[in-house]
């Protein structure tokens, strides 16, 4: 082996701090010129992965200077309950950006609740109108997650352009949104899921592996070719040898580290970079905002100054 294993790690945390030290510029120009963004999470019920995320959304905010605000709803809180004070939080012009977290208990139909967004406030990309952007090649605003996966893997310097990728998982929010973003720059895609006849064989002809799935060391290092770029996008909690609970992902990483030429960590991999993206997408969400402020009032504003 001729790179040591802490350069094998593609690490979020940088590049995360670059685009937080970019957005927390822009958040305080916009605030001076009277638009200070906030962004509001929802969360339905409990769940551990939920947990870490919203955690870090709020300190990451406050870090860039975005306004955050949690909203917590009981396990057994109806759809239309949901609907209604999501549709008040589209028309409060205090808030940017709105975030549902999933999963949403079964009993609530999860693209209704995202379809109810407006789709200015959709800082992560998953009213239908705005998945559809991605369809067309329109890639500004897309789901977090899955920017910030094929963001680490344009960190290795690898040319996009025909690369043999393998995505394993094909969650609307994760895996599907991976695929068409690696479209547009130009690899070749290949989606595995639990129907696929052997996901091993796909996964050793990857030149990158992505893996969004949720089950701990599903990726081994025997399914992985040499010199591959594996990008590990599990959040799976555990209790750990010590009784302690930890977080790992879906990559068998001590074994596949010694196969791959670079690997995401978990934690410390695609985690902070997601959280650093919706923070950048809610930015892309208030300048648009102010965009059509500009266009419904910016005439008035011209006469005035004549
Ligand atoms: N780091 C981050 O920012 C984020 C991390 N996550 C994590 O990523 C993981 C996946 O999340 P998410 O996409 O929302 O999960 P979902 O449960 O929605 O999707 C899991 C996907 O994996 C597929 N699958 C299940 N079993 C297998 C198998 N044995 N072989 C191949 N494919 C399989 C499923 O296929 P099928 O539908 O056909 O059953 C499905 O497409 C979780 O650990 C989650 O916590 C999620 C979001 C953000
Ligand atoms: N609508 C929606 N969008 C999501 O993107 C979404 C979701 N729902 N539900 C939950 C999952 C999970 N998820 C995480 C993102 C970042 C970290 C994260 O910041 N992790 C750090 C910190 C770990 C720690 O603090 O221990 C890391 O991996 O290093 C974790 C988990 C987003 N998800």
């Amino acid at each position: 082996m001729t790179r040591s294993d802490d350069s094998r790690y593609l690490r979020g945390g940088p590049v995360a701090q670059r685009i937080i030290a970019s957005v927390r510029e822009d958040a305080a120009i916009a605030a001076a010129e009277g638009f200070p963004p906030k962004l509001v999470s929802i969360t339905v019920g409990d769940t551990d992965a939920v947990d870490v995320y919203v955690r870090n959304q709020r300190a990451k905010a406050e870090l860039a200077g975005i306004g955050f605000e949690e909203r917590r709803f009981a396990a057994d809180t109806t759809a239309g309950e949901l609907e209604a004070a999501i549709h008040g939080l589209n028309a409060d012009p205090r808030v940017t950006g709105i975030i549902i977290q999933r999963p949403v208990p079964a009993h609530i139909p999860i693209k209704t609740l995202q379809a109810a967004v407006h789709p200015l406030k959709d800082v992560e990309g998953m009213h239908p109108a705005s998945i559809g952007n991605i369809v067309y090649n329109q890639l500004d605003l897309a789901p977090c997650t899955a920017a910030a996966s094929v963001e680490l893997l344009k960190e290795t310097g690898l040319d996009l352009k025909g690369l043999e990728v393998v995505v394993v998982g094909h969650s609307e929010i994760v895996g599907k949104p991976i695929a068409f973003l690696l479209m547009s720059e130009g690899a070749t895609v290949t989606v595995c899921h639990h129907m696929t006849r052997s996901v091993a064989a796909h996964a050793r002809r990857a030149d990158a592996l992505f893996v969004a799935v949720g089950r701990p060391r599903l990726i081994k290092a025997e399914m992985v070719k040499p010199g591959a770029c594996v990008i590990d996008i599990g959040i799976n909690s555990e209790t750990g040898p010590d009784g302690e609970s930890r977080i790992v992902g879906d990559v068998d990483t001590e074994s596949v580290k010694e196969v791959a030429s670079w690997i995401t960590p978990v934690p410390g991999g695609v985690g902070p970079l997601t959280v650093a993206i919706l923070l950048r997408n809610t930015m892309v969400a208030l300048n648009r905002q102010r965009a059509l402020y500009r266009a419904t009032y910016g005439v008035a504003d011209k006469l005035a100054a004549e």
